[in-house]
């Protein structure tokens, strides 16, 4: 790891000495819950995660078993269902490693838009597909929806007796989950350390049997993060990297350097929505946050503020951006490289970035293992579907103007889409000294495929150049179960734009599994999640404005850009 943080290099020091006299690594091995809080609730039973590498090194052989047999059974394909830290490690997996010969081709069903469930359905044909049902809660609504949805379709195709040897659940013991899965007679249950929270769960059965399935060499990677796991008891944090990138972190965010952006390489590019969960849901609570930036298009030095600070991820032998890194660091913006030799060596990235987190957490005070937020968008979620369940519609959204097919809920009085945009982004100029600067978020709630993205990422690279400031972009409810907690819990400085559209299709959520009998659709499920973080977001004085895009999501994009411009 190479560093440059310019004039905070003395306070680096002085940060590393006291890090070191307060014995901190060695207190983290000792799962001291006081280092972050005064009570162990939610600390003490969170901390499994050091020891994942050796502990998952011990359930090979029964991974391996369980892998041989559904390659035995013909299994061609996988299909993840779950949300956040249940998915976004193996999502990281399959993407960066691709999937060896004679293994499962898997991919990750993380979003409740019925086109995108479709999607699914179409191409992972039921008769050669393993789905895979992972969720630590036991009980995440998302993931029990695509799992009763997914079953009633393979109940269908391959009858009774067989259909529960497509299901294999990963969950905590004692969970709902594991009830259901033995009822439904999956053909395997998987039962994880429960003193793992989802997202440092990468290199337990969560991040490792997917990664299994698709035969990547998880025994190498989990020994070398092993290995590395061991640097991390150090005190002193000149041998102990992790701690030292959390240190800088939590160091430049208590002045307000607190957006992390990542300018991952190509080949690396995946491990960003991974990492960009860990440090949102973790740090991003009471007032205070880091916000990830992941994904921004890389501009000028002269293109930025000084809230930034630089990750470039890289294999050694990949400098294509080195000229842009290095114009970075000679504006004198904070830079940290990290590379790696090695694919293998992301087991050890993982447990890094795990490490850091709570080590910058500890800078800012912060309690880096719970996610008070996100339930409240649920609770106003779960309102809206017993009200759907009650009166057959949802309670629809004040319209502030209708042009062209778009329709926008702000504050604003305008009938124009440009004056609306205009007016909400001018927000932006006028800020709160107390508090770092400003960012804008994109929640779309619309399929993650590439033309969505393109258009989406057109929009976000216009707002960042113009205003100066950072960028994210999350697709909904996935990011809910990322930078979601960040966005409500922060200091309040975020500026939200909501995407939502009217979906041509629609599906039915079975009730339960093996029963087709359904109360709601999945288009009124992802509805109400957005309106239910949309309702959060305000209660908690957010900046918001919602654009529904009507049918035609393309063609409404296009326009939204050239009132952006
Ligand atoms: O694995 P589960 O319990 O389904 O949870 C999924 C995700 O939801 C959250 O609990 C909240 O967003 C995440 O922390 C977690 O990774």
């Amino acid at each position: 790891m190479k560093l440059s943080v310019g004039k905070y290099q003395n306070e680096l020091e002085m940060l590393c000495s006291y890090f070191h006299n307060e014995k901190v690594a060695e207190r983290i091995w000792q799962k001291d819950y006081t280092l972050w809080s005064d009570k162990p609730d939610e600390i003490s039973n969170r901390l499994g995660w050091l020891n994942s590498p050796a502990s998952s090194l011990k359930l090979l052989s029964e991974i391996n078993e369980f892998v041989s047999s559904v390659q035995k059974d013909g299994f061609k394909k996988a299909l993840l269902l779950g949300m956040g830290g249940s998915s976004l490690a193996p999502e990281v997996f399959r993407l960066t490693f691709g999937v060896k010969e004679d293994y499962l081709d898997l991919a990750v069903l993380d979003s409740t838009d019925p086109a995108s469930v479709k999607y699914f359905e179409n191409n992972f044909p039921v008769e050669e597909t393993l789905f895979i049902v992972s969720t630590k809660s036991g009980g995440t609504v998302e993931t029990f929806s695509f799992m009763k949805y997914f079953y009633n379709q393979t109940l269908k195709k391959v009858g009774k007796e067989k259909v529960g040897n497509h299901f294999v659940a990963i969950t905590d013991p004692n969970s709902g989950l594991e009830t259901t899965a033995k009822e439904l007679n999956f053909r395997k249950i998987f039962l994880n350390d429960p003193n793992i929270g989802g997202r440092y769960s990468a290199l337990s059965l969560f991040g490792i049997v997917p990664a299994a399935l698709i035969g990547v060499d998880v025994k190498n990677i989990l020994q070398l993060a092993e290995a590395f796991s061991f640097t991390t008891k150090l005190n002193n944090c000149n041998d102990n990297v992790s701690a030292k990138l959390g240190l800088i972190i939590g160091l430049l965010a208590k002045n307000k350097i607190d957006k992390l952006t990542f300018i991952n390489s190509k080949k690396l590019s995946y491990f960003g929505a991974w990492v960009e969960q860990l440090i949102a849901e973790s740090t991003g609570k009471i007032g205070k946050g880091i916000l990830p930036v992941v994904g921004e298009d890389i501009l000028e030095p002269k293109q930025y503020s000084n809230d930034r600070v630089f990750v470039h991820f890289h294999l050694k032998n990949e400098n294509d951006l080195n000229e842009k890194i290095n114009a970075l660091t000679n504006e004198g913006f904070p830079v940290i490289d990290i590379s790696i030799d090695d694919y293998n060596e992301i087991g050890s990235e993982f447990f890094k970035w795990e490490f850091a987190t709570i080590v910058a957490s500890w800078v800012i005070k912060i309690q880096p293992f719970d996610q008070p937020n996100v339930e409240s968008a649920k609770v106003v979620a779960r309102k809206m579907v017993q009200e759907y369940k009650e009166t057959g519609k949802l309670s629809e959204l004040p319209i502030s103007c209708e042009e062209n097919g778009i329709k926008i809920t702000s504050n604003f009085q305008s009938s124009s889409v440009r004056d609306q945009i205009q007016n909400f982004l001018s927000q932006l100029e006028k800020q709160n000294q107390d508090i770092p600067l400003p960012y804008v978020a994109i929640q779309a709630y619309v399929q993650m495929n590439k033309n969505n993205e393109e258009l989406l990422q057109k929009i976000r690279t216009a707002i960042q150049q113009k205003y100066k400031i950072a960028t994210t972009l999350g697709f909904g409810p996935r990011f809910l179960h990322s930078t979601g907690q960040l966005h409500k819990g922060d200091a309040g400085n975020g500026l939200f734009i909501q995407f939502i559209y009217d979906p041509e299709i629609d599906l039915p959520i079975p009730d339960e599994a093996g029963n087709d009998k359904s109360s709601i659709s999945f288009g009124v499920l992802i509805k109400s999640q957005a309106l239910g973080d949309r309702q959060a977001l305000l209660d908690n004085n957010r900046k918001l404005i919602t654009i529904n895009l009507g049918k035609d999501i393309q063609s409404s994009l296009e326009k939204i850009f050239d009132c952006v411009k």
